[in-house]
């Protein structure tokens, strides 16, 4: 049976995340963390490459399945001919080791349940040894060791290199499993009780999540969104990871498949901006003191993205057995891009610096001699050609919004020497490079035949990231460039109101075959300059058309198709989250929400 990527819905403890199919598998799970090896990978291959099944024997999709209200706790239901059943999963806040706990729980009737646990390290390549100790089942194989136990005891048996149950459960009771991950060295972690843990978790999510200010409408996909968001943060550094998942692919059987377990500059900022938005001071001050290590040392080095910990080398490879997400391969680990000049993030990191001090965060000693860092370095850098925010392969060009965010970064570093002159820096050397760079970009990135700026210099072609150029008060909404350039995305990278990044039909700028969906992000940026250019009815319309997209429990992938009405790429995405919660702020504020960005 194919699974959809919107069939799936996560639970994570903020150090890794699951992926749970309507049909009762997690077939994506790393341990012990977002980027370490996977343990349950048939998401991109098949069931050989491991995953665990907990259903009604016979059982296809679920009858339905929700999150509890504003947690990360996951109900998933079935109705048969016997009777009805939930099993309950979650991944508890971790107290030395990780662990993942579900509970069946017979609801009406009596109904005969069938597990099946095949655990396979390094993603999906390596068969563990299974003993039996104490009544538990381990697993063992290198560095991982993995324990199943239930409560109470169910019968399992070995057979085909997967550990098989089946038991009945009554109306009313329940049967609670706990699988715990620890290094194969070292001894089993203490055991979890999975009954308070489920208690816990969700008194801790519900308590998180009133502490959002937004309360315009669409609140549940807002909170959804944050909570969701909450889960990508690694909670032992602040870092935060684009998507839980590699290689779910932006074209189904394309090769535009890519490792997303990393914290992008770009996607971290635009994350933190919307935590800041709903009020969230404490994850966005973790972030930014990750921010503050992880680019410590020479600007020149500021890569655009770093592992979890602030690690630097994210060496692409790709995972030759797995088939790929519906044969969508390679699949791959690492990424490439961490070596590409993006100089759009020095723009991104800057403001969100100011942003983050406007909106409360404490001052921390080094934030300046980072900023102006920063600064010394772009002063002669944003005259080069980089491959902008969309990473393209295709080689370096001018790409317009590089440039736009590249007068971001001194125009943020100009307001904040004007407001405390006695930080120091060049202030007239950044205010000439503000002006220079508004100068070119008009001049070489702007076509007044079709009044629009245009997706690098000299191009022909459009690029949604232009929507943004009165988000970031490079120009005011009403400017005719702005509006036209608004109108003129709309009319050529729309797709039934949805919006595509850039063209793949045109010159192959990316460097890549194949097409690509509509970007969920990119339709949320269009939603605010709809409504900062004075079309807040359109612009709403389609805020509630992108969010209509979210699967049923809320969820977001990075693309979307209108063709096939299929959601595509890694998933959940912070891109498409965060765009979510800061256009809602953006349109509808909310009593107490600060605005996603502040006046210019
Ligand atoms: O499409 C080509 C590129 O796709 C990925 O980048 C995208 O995801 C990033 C993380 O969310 C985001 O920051 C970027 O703007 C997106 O284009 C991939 O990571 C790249 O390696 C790939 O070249």
């Amino acid at each position: 049976m194919e699974v959809r990527i919107e069939d799936y819905a996560l639970i994570g403890d903020e150090q890794t995340a699951a992926l749970v199919s309507r049909t009762g598998s997690i077939d994506w799970l790393c341990l012990p963390r977002f980027d370490s090896g996977a343990c349950f990978a048939a998401l991109l291959g098949d069931k050989h490459n491991g995953h665990w099944r907990l259903a009604p024997k016979g059982a296809g999709l679920c009858d339905r399945r929700a999150y509890r209200p504003d947690s990360l706790v996951l109900d998933t239901e079935w109705d048969t001919p016997e009777g009805s059943v939930r099993v309950t999963d979650l991944m508890p806040q971790r107290d030395r080791a990780p662990d993942v706990v579900r509970i069946v729980e017979g609801l009406s009737g009596a109904v005969t349940m069938r597990g099946a646990l095949r655990l396979r390290f390094d993603y999906g390549s390596i068969v563990p040894w299974m003993r039996r100790t104490d009544g538990h089942r381990v697993a063992v194989a290198g560095p991982d060791a993995v324990w199943l136990r239930s409560e109470p005891p169910v019968r399992t048996w070995g057979e085909d290199f997967c550990t098989h149950s089946e038991f009945t459960v009554h109306a009313g009771q329940k049967v609670a499993f706990v699988l715990t991950w620890h290094p194969s060295h070292e001894p089993r972690p203490p055991l979890v009780d999975p009954h308070g843990a489920l208690r816990t978790s969700l008194a801790d999510w519900q308590e998180w999540a009133a502490r959002c200010r937004y309360d315009g409408p669409h609140r549940d996909a807002v909170v959804r969104s944050l909570i969701t968001l909450k889960a990508l943060t690694y909670r032992p550094t602040g870092g935060i990871v684009a998507a839980p998942t590699t290689s779910l692919p932006e074209q189904l059987g394309g090769v535009r498949n890519w490792d997303y377990r990393y914290s992008w500059l770009r996607d971290s900022t635009l994350t933190l901006n919307a935590l800041l938005g709903a009020g969230y001071l404490e994850e966005a001050e973790a972030w930014r003191d990750w921010l503050l290590r992880a680019v410590a040392g020479d600007p020149a080095d500021l890569q655009i993205m770093y592992g979890i910990s602030g690690e630097r080398r994210l060496r692409e490879v790709e995972l030759p057995w797995l088939s790929g997400y519906a044969g969508a391969s390679p699949v791959r680990t690492g990424n490439d891009a961490v070596t590409q000049l993006q100089l759009d993030v020095y723009g991104e990191v800057i403001d969100s610096l100011s942003l983050g001090l406007s909106a409360g965060l404490p001052e921390k000693p080094h934030m300046w001699q980072v900023q102006r860092a920063l600064m010394d370095f772009l002063r002669t850098a944003w005259k080069q050609p980089d491959e902008g925010l969309w990473e393209v392969r295709g080689g370096r060009r001018h790409f317009v919004y590089s440039k736009v965010m590249a007068w971001v970064a001194a125009d943020r570093a100009v307001r904040a020497l004007e407001e405390n002159p006695q930080l120091g820096g060049d202030l007239e050397g950044w205010r000439a490079m503000r002006e220079e760079v508004h100068q070119e970009v008009c001049a070489r990135g702007y076509d007044p035949k079709r009044n629009t700026f245009t997706q690098f210099y000299g191009s022909s072609e459009l690029d949604a990231s232009l929507l943004l150029i009165p988000r970031v008060g490079f120009l005011p909404p009403e400017d005719p460039r702005v509006v036209g350039t608004v109108d003129a995305v709309r009319e050529e990278l729309g797709h039934d109101g949805f919006v595509r990044r850039y063209s793949t039909a045109g010159p192959n700028v990316d460097g890549l075959p194949g097409d690509e969906g509509t970007f969920l992000v990119c339709s949320f940026w269009l939603a605010e300059a709809l409504h900062l250019t004075g079309r807040t009815r359109e612009a709403r319309e389609l805020f509630e058309r992108s969010v209509a997209l979210a699967n049923d429990v809320g969820l977001l992938a990075e693309e979307y198709d209108p063709v096939d009405g299929r959601q595509l790429g890694n998933f959940p995405q912070a891109f498409s989250h965060l765009g979510l919660v800061n256009t809602a702020l953006c349109l509808y504020g909310g009593k107490g929400a600060s605005p996603a960005f502040p006046e210019r």
